[in-house]
């Protein structure tokens, strides 16, 4: 495991004892999408400089975390899943940043929003010959035999009430692989908070910004952070108490 600098869950003030590596209190739903808003109206950062940066942070996590030489399939096959919102544009960037990495992924997005932004990020995706699927894989097992990961880019902090289709059918699926699932920012379905007992249980979790409160109910066994790219006058704001991350890196291994 990576150093966590002069922070530690027993010393760092604002820790969660026993569940190291969550700063105290993670945000909540709403705090989460102030921080957010504040980075574009105060900060005036635009939405694809630190999606960009977000996508970066989770192809580097991922290739700490499962190196191709790690992949039992022929090739590092790698199946990214990405959702309607800005959490599917970071997976559309993370593919992106995954094949320039040596990795072969294919991406699966069924709902594509009609704006330049992610029409420019799924063309540029395709000029890196990364294959979208036309359809989602209906057997779990089909999705374990191809691939030996999936990312999980589906849905992030803005997720509410049921799971509306096509989404429901395909997390059911997902539910079942028994590959590694990396989810971005949030397991998708969970809700943002609460988390989700029997919903998706991924073997990774990349927290963008800082880990939301759900994060409290990960169990899986890599739990990044990435995004940095909060200036300190904002954490210091929320009270966000992040780590500090290890010389230039991009991410964080909290557990
Ligand atoms: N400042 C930040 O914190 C950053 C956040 N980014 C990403 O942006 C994410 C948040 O993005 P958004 O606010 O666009 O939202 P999300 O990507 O979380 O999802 C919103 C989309 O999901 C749909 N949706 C919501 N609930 C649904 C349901 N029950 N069934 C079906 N569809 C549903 C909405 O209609 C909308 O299209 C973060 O989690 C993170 O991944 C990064 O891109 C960049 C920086
Ligand atoms: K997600």
């Amino acid at each position: 495991m990576q150093s966590r600098g002069h922070h530690s869950p027993q010393a760092g003030p604002g820790w969660v004892l026993g569940y190291p590596g969550v700063p105290s209190p993670p945000p909540r739903q709403e705090e989460a999408q102030a921080i957010d808003q504040e980075l574009f109206t105060e900060y005036k950062f635009s939405v694809d400089q630190l999606m960009e940066l977000a996508g970066l942070s989770c192809a580097t996590a991922i290739a700490k975390a499962y190196p191709p030489s790690s992949f039992t399939t022929s090739q590092p096959a790698v199946l990214v899943v990405c959702g309607p919102g800005n959490n599917g544009g970071d997976g559309l960037v993370c593919a992106r940043h995954l094949k320039m990495f040596g990795y072969q992924p294919t991406v699966y997005y069924p709902k594509r929003p009609s704006k330049p932004l992610f029409e420019g990020l799924t063309t540029q995706c395709k000029k890196m010959d990364i294959p979208f699927l036309p359809e989602f894989p209906a057997e779990a097992e089909f999705i374990d035999e191809l691939y030996g990961l999936v990312v999980d880019a589906i849905f992030g902090f803005s997720f509410t009430g049921a799971v509306r289709e096509p989404f429901g059918s395909i997390l059911s699926t997902l539910e079942r692989v028994t590959v590694p699932i990396a989810s971005i920012d949030i397991p998708s379905g969970w809700d943002v908070e609460k988390g989700k007992a029997d919903g998706l249980q991924p073997d990774m979790l990349i927290s963008l910004t800082a880990p939301k409160k759900a994060a409290m109910h990960f169990t899986g066994r890599y739990h990044f952070l990435g995004g940095r790219f909060v200036p300190p006058a904002l954490q210091e704001k929320y009270s966000l108490n992040l780590p500090e991350y290890p010389g230039t890196d991009c991410v964080l291994q909290l557990t």
